[in-house]
C-alpha cells in the first residue's frame, strides 16, 4: 500500500482499508524533469546529480515492487561509474546480484517519465496487477542500498528512501559507500542466506586469495615475479576499499594513488580505467617514477579494471592491457585447471568432469583477442554493449568467462558444475591428496569464491590477475606479449536523434537508417584488416564508432570517415534540412 498520495488514489492502490492510510500529501520528491525523457539504458538511469531525485525517488518504488515481485532482497545502487562527479544514476539489482530483469525495463522507463502522481500511481497499480504483486501490508520489500562518493550520492539516497517508504512495510537497508559490486555481492549473499556485510566480502576475497597463493607452484615462487602493484582508485569508492582489503592480505604489495580520503584530485578527472582505456595514457599521479611497474587502474565504482605499464621511452604513453586480455589471461588459466583435472584419467580414474567453456565478449573486443581465443579452442560468442547481455550469455555455460573491452567483467560458473567439482575434489582428497588433479580442484573451486559471481568487480578481478601471473610465473611483458592488438579508434558523434539507429548481429550492422551499413562498408573495405561498426550509446547522448586497422593512421581514418557518415545521415545539419 502506499504512503503520500491522497487517500481516494491509496485506497484505489491496494484496496486497503482507511486506516492503513498515513499520509495524503503530493510527495515532496515528485516531481517532473521537462524536456528529458529517461531511459533504463545500458545501466540503469543516468542524469546530472541535481536532476535526478525524482527518478531515484521513483526507483525506490519500483525496487520495492521488485522486491515483493520476486519474495526477496534486491538492491539499489546510486552511481554514475565512470562519468563525470557531476553526474549520477541508480540501477537495481535483481535478486541473484544480477542486473533489474529486461523485461521489467518498459515499466521502469514508463514510472521514470510518469508526468505527475496521478499517472504515476496509476501505472503502478496497473502493473501490480498485471505482473500479481500484492500491495498487502503481510508482504514486505527488502532493498539494500548503496552509493558511490559522488556529493549527490547523500541526497539520492533519501530519496531512494522515500520512494521505498512508500510501500507499506518495505525495509531500506543503507549499506553506506559501497562499490558497485559489493553491493550486487551483498544481495547474492543475503538471499542465498550467507554472511553478507562489507567484512564478510572482505574476508571471502582475502581467504580465496590466500588459498590460491599458497597453491602456487614452488618453481613460481623461486622465479621471484615482481609482487608489488600500483594501483589507480580513480578518486572514487574503489581505491579506498582496496586500502582495506590490502590489510588483509599477504604475497602483494599494493600502493593505492588517486582514492577519494587522499583528497586531491576529482572522481574520474583525468584517472579510472575508462580514462586509461580510452585515452591510452597514464592516470593523474602516475609518471617516470612508475615506468615499468605493474599498474591497475579501477573506475569510480570500482567494477571495471585495466592494467597498463607506462613507456620507457615515452612516460606519458602507456603498454595497455584491457579487458580482452584479463579474459585472455583467465581463460588459459581456466583452461589450464581443466586440463590439470583431466589428467586424473592417465591415472586411471574415470574423467567424471567435462565441462562446457564459453567466451563472452562484444563488438569492441579486439579483433585480435577474439582470433587468440578461438586458437585456444574457445567458443566465442559476441553479445550487444552492457553487461546485462554478456551475463545472462555467460550464464548459460558450465564455466562462462565475459569481458568487455573496457574492463568489466568476471567469470560465472554453474551451480551444477560447482557440486560435480565440489564432489571430484573430495573424491580426489581420499584417493589422490596432493595430486595435480586435487589442487587443481581445490583451485576451481576457490577461483569461484575469490571471483564475484553477481556483476563485474574490479577488486575481485585484481586479485584473480596477481594470482594467475603468479602461477603462470609471467611479468607484464609476458602478459602483453600474449597477442598484439589490432590498432583501434573510438569516436562520439553527436547527432539529432541517436534513437534513429538501429543496429543487428550483436550491434555490427546498422539497419537504419538505410544506406549507412553501405556506406561503412565501403569504407571499412578501403583498409588492410579494417573492421568498423556504429551504434547509438545507451548511456551518453551521441552515437559511437569504433574502427580497427592494420596501423593506427588507418584506424583512425576509417573511424574519422565513417564518423563523417553518420553525421551526414544523422547530425544536426540533416535534421534541420529535413525540417
Ligand atoms: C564502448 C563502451 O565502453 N561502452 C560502455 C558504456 O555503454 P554505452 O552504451 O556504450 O554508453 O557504458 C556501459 C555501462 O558502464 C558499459 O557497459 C559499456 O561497455
Ligand atoms: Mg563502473
Amino acid at each position: 500500500m502506499f504512503r503520500h498520495f491522497d487517500r481516494k488514489q491509496q485506497r484505489e492502490l491496494a484496496g486497503c482499508e482507511a486506516n492503513h492510510i498515513i499520509c495524503a500529501k503530493r510527495h515532496q520528491f515528485f516531481f517532473f524533469v521537462s524536456g528529458v525523457t529517461f531511459s533504463y539504458g545500458t545501466a540503469g538511469f543516468r542524469a546530472d546529480g541535481l536532476k535526478l531525485s525524482s527518478t531515484v525517488f521513483r526507483a525506490g518504488v519500483l525496487a520495492a515492487l521488485r522486491s515483493l515481485k520476486t519474495g526477496y532482497a534486491v538492491g539499489l545502487m546510486i552511481t554514475a561509474s565512470h562519468n563525470p562527479i557531476t553526474d549520477n544514476g541508480i540501477k537495481i539489482a535483481d535478486p541473484d546480484g544480477g542486473m533489474m530483469a529486461q523485461d521489467w525495463e518498459p515499466f521502469a522507463d514508463a514510472l521514470a517519465n510518469a508526468p505527475d502522481p496521478q499517472s504515476f500511481v496509476k501505472l503502478v497499480l496497473h502493473f501490480a496487477k498485471e505482473e500479481n504483486i500484492s500491495l498487502s501490508r503481510e508482504s514486505s520489500a527488502v532493498i539494500l542500498l548503496g552509493r558511490d562518493t559522488r556529493p549527490t550520492g547523500e541526497s539520492l539516497l533519501e530519496a531512494a528512501k522515500q520512494g521505498i517508504k512508500c510501500i507499506i512495510g518495505s525495509v531500506a537497508l543503507d549499506m553506506g559507500i559501497v562499490t558497485t559490486p559489493q553491493l550486487h555481492w551483498m544481495v547474492r549473499s543475503k538471499n542465498m542466506g550467507m554472511k553478507a556485510s562489507e567484512s564478510d566480502y572482505f574476508m571471502q576475497l582475502s581467504e580465496s586469495f590466500r588459498c590460491l597463493m599458497d597453491m602456487i607452484p614452488k618453481e613460481m615462487t623461486v622465479k621471484g615475479i615482481v609482487t608489488q602493484l600500483m594501483v589507480d582508485g580513480a578518486n572514487g569508492v574503489g581505491g579506498d576499499k582496496l586500502e582495506q582489503l590490502k590489510t588483509l592480505l599477504t604475497g602483494l604489495q599494493i600502493q593505492v594513488k588517486n582514492t577519494s580520503k587522499q583528497g586531491e584530485g576529482i572522481l574520474n578527472e583525468g584517472v579510472g580505467a575508462d580514462y586509461v582505456q580510452k585515452e591510452k595514457v597514464p592516470p593523474r599521479c602516475f609518471g617516470p617514477n612508475d615506468i615499468g611497474l605493474r599498474c591497475a587502474s579501477l573506475d569510480g565504482d570500482a567494477d571495471r579494471l585495466v592494467y597498463f605499464r607506462i613507456s620507457k621511452i615515452n612516460s606519458s604513453s602507456i603498454d595497455l592491457v584491457d579487458g580482452d586480455k584479463i579474459l585472455s589471461l583467465f581463460a588459459l588459466f581456466i583452461k589450464a585447471q581443466l586440463h590439470c583435472l583431466n589428467k586424473s584419467e592417465s591415472d586411471g580414474l574415470r574423467n567424471v568432469l567435462p565441462a562446457r567453456v564459453g567466451v563472452v565478449q562484444t563488438a569492441y573486443a579486439n579483433g585480435a583477442s577474439t582470433d587468440y581465443l578461438k586458437q585456444l579452442g574457445l567458443e566465442v560468442v559476441l553479445t550487444p554493449t552492457g553487461v546485462k547481455y554478456l551475463h545472462k550469455k555467460a550464464a548459460e555455460y558450465d564455466i562462462g568467462i565475459y569481458f568487455e573491452a573496457n574492463g568489466h567483467g568476471t567469470i560465472l560458473f554453474s551451480e551444477y558444475f560447482l557440486s560435480n567439482l565440489q564432489k571430484m575434489g573430495n573424491d580426489l582428497a581420499s584417493s589422490n591428496a596432493g595430486s595435480e588433479p586435487h589442487k587443481a580442484a581445490l583451485r576451481l573451486l576457490a577461483v569461484s569464491k575469490l571471483i564475484n559471481q553477481a556483476v563485474g568487480d574490479a577488486l575481485s578481478g585484481l586479485l584473480l590477475v596477481e594470482v594467475v601471473l603468479q602461477y603462470m610465473g609471467w611479468s607484464m611483458q609476458n602478459w602483453i606479449e600474449l597477442y598484439d592488438d589490432l590498432p583501434s579508434r573510438q569516436l562520439k558523434v553527436k547527432v539529432a536523434d541517436r534513437t534513429a539507429v538501429i543496429t543487428t548481429n550483436a550491434e555490427t550492422k546498422v539497419v537504419q537508417p538505410f544506406g549507412l551499413q553501405q556506406a561503412i562498408d565501403a569504407e571499412t573495405a578501403k583498409y588492410h584488416q579494417g573492421r568498423c561498426f556504429v551504434r547509438p550509446s545507451g548511456t551518453e547522448d551521441i552515437i559511437r564508432v569504433y574502427a580497427e586497422a592494420f596501423s593506427q593512421e588507418a584506424a583512425d581514418s576509417l573511424a574519422r570517415s565513417v564518423s563523417q557518415h553518420v553525421d551526414h545521415f544523422l547530425g544536426f545539419r540533416t535534421s534541420q534540412k529535413s525540417d
